[in-house]
């Protein structure tokens, strides 16, 4: 029985005061929610704060992203150990803004993957296609790529502390959900892949979640997939109602 998740990515969202209200309403919330594990992952710079206002509850905090070094001459960086020490038991890892953006490759997620295990953190390590490889047809070759580039010299004992977020790129943000077949026909060649990579103990267990437009209104269709292990939610993690809603989905 694999655990459901439901994280929030903040993205580039959220000071202080906000941070703090945001999450304070979302533990009232969910204080009630069972056999859900629950994550926020906000900037760096609210994680203290964010961390003060879920004393006590079980809402789970992680970082964006991470080096792979732990310390050095990197100017920008932020460690593992550092998130550890900032009270974060997960980090997200290769996301798509991510790899668009700021250059993030299959490598470098690989070595950021390797980096957050070594320093006890838990890796949402991040896959999916871009709306160009959709129609191209590629989908399936994309996914195999990046998770045999981004699982590369992990074992299977490794994969209990990785969760991996498929995220088609086209449904980021959009309001386009991948339909629930489309997410799980996805969900299942991912599974298929990491039995093959890793053996299908490990890909059982692992946790395989869909991010891309996720709401209230879409989470429990999504949910009743087979190979869908909760969501990696964006823009409706910035509300606590929806995002409780969200967390809520088997109530
Ligand atoms: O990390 C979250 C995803 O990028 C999904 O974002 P979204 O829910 O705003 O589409």
């Amino acid at each position: 029985m694999r655990t459901p998740v439901i994280a929030g990515n903040w993205k580039l969202f959220k000071k202080r005061a906000e941070a703090r209200e945001l999450v304070n309403g979302l533990v009232s919330l969910v204080k009630d929610v069972q056999g859900v594990e629950i994550v926020v992952a906000p900037v760096f710079t609210v994680l203290a704060a964010v961390k003060g206002a879920l004393d006590g509850s079980a809402i789970k905090l992680a970082g964006q992203d991470c080096f792979w070094e732990e310390e050095g001459a990197y100017t920008g960086e932020i460690s593992p150990g550092m998130l550890v020490d900032a009270g974060c038991s997960h980090v997200i890892i290769g996301h798509s803004e991510r790899r668009q953006y700021f250059g993030e490759t299959d490598e470098t997620v690989n070595r950021k993957i390797k980096a957050a295990l070594k320093a006890g953190l838990a890796a949402i390590a991040c896959i999916g296609e871009s709306l160009a490889e959709r129609e191209a047809g590629t989908t399936f070759d994309v996914l195999r790529t990046q998770l045999n580039g981004g699982l590369a010299g992990l074992s299977a004992d490794d994969l209990k502390d990785v969760i991996i977020a498929y995220e088609p790129v086209w449904a980021i943000g959009t309001g386009k959900t991948a339909t629930d077949a489309q997410a799980q026909e996805a969900h299942a060649f991912i599974r298929g892949v990491v039995s093959e990579l890793l053996g299908k103990p490990a890909a059982e267990a692992v946790r395989i979640l869909y991010g891309g437009s996720v709401k209230p209104e879409n989470i429990k269709g999504l949910m009743t997939q087979p190979d869908i292990d909760g969501a990696l939610v964006g823009g409706a993690s910035l509300k606590a109602d929806s995002f409780a809603a969200i967390a809520s989905f088997s109530m």
